[in-house]
């Protein structure tokens, strides 16, 4: 007999937008969100003999969402989303784990002619503050921060040599290349036993948030880079430093190639080596280099 061996379901894309009006001086503050909730538990019967009892109506979750915003802080967004993951294996004595993602998209207050404005902000860039909030019952709660779509390029302070060459190698060796990515990085809490340990912990989110995004910015445009493999691992050792509650740091990069241009052809141009200005940016193919770094020694995690 085939059995449901996992199942998770809720509901995604929701989007949330909250506005905290400080009455005293008349500033507002916005957060505009998209929020995934996805339910665990025994609910096989609802999949295998249509049983709807014990199904929590992924429009409920919806509603919990918005309720849960309206309720509580959705900053930072690690105490909303441990607050809303939460929630549910609290109410629901048949869900046993409630995984939920807040991605947190940029509204930055505006400066009009040297003044912050009080009420209105501007999308700078498609850069989003993540976070992956899973309560598990028994288990506590697991938090992930992360950065997403921080697309960075450096014109030079790159380099790629002394790799693996062979009959299937193509590629020249370089000690001169343009560096682009869009950076996607994610640092993993030390487990929390129960929402109020992350409210405990909530000044911590935004320094981690600020340090993460400070060391990968300052490392990216730094490093005299060997490799991404080698630029990013010194992110990943640098945001463990920093953040002392964190244990795991990821990076997943993208490695956005930018073609040299030959250009001899049309009167001698020269485009090439030393003389290269014009590139091409590719689309496609990219390579794409990801890895976890953890506190601790090596044998201690068998993971990798
Ligand atoms: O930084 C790099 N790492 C690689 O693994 C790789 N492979 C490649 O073709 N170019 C690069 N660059």
């Amino acid at each position: 007999m085939p059995f449901v061996s996992s199942a998770r379901y809720g509901k995604d894309n929701v989007r949330v937008y909250k506005v905290h009006r400080d009455q005293a001086t008349g500033v507002q503050t916005v957060y505009e969100m998209t929020v995934c909730c996805l339910l665990e538990g025994d609910i096989a019967s609802s999949y295998t003999h249509a049983d709807n009892s014990v199904v929590v109506a992924t429009d409920s979750i919806k509603n919990t969402i918005y309720i849960t915003a309206k309720q509580s802080t959705v900053h930072p967004p690690e105490v909303y989303a441990a607050t809303l993951s939460s929630h549910f294996i609290e109410k629901y004595g048949h869900i046993h784990a409630a995984h939920v993602k807040v991605v947190t998209h940029r509204w930055t207050r505006m400066d009009i002619d040297g003044t912050p404005h009080p009420h209105s902000f501007l999308r700078d860039g498609e850069e989003k503050r993540t976070v992956e909030a899973t309560a598990h019952r028994g288990e506590g709660i697991a938090v992930d921060s992360g950065i997403q779509g921080l697309t960075v390029l450096k014109s030079t302070g790159s380099a790629f040599h002394g790799f693996l060459r062979d009959e299937y190698t193509t590629l020249p060796e370089t000690w001169d290349r343009i560096l682009s990515t869009d950076v996607d990085s994610t640092w993993k809490w030390a487990r929390f036993a129960d929402v109020q340990a992350v409210e405990k912990a909530a000044p911590q989110f935004d320094q981690a948030w600020e340090a993460a995004r400070k060391i990968t910015l300052k490392q990216f445009a730094e490093d005299n880079s060997a490799s991404v493999q080698a630029t990013m691992y010194k992110m990943c050792e640098n945001i463990l430093e920093a953040v002392p509650g964190v244990n795991h740091v990821e990076y997943s990069l993208p490695n956005k190639h930018y073609f040299e241009l030959d250009l001899s052809w049309h009167k001698g141009i020269k485009n090439t080596g030393k003389d290269a200005e014009v590139y091409v940016p590719q689309s496609g193919p990219n390579g794409l280099i990801k890895c976890e770094v953890s506190r601790g020694e090596k044998d201690a995690k068998p993971k990798l």
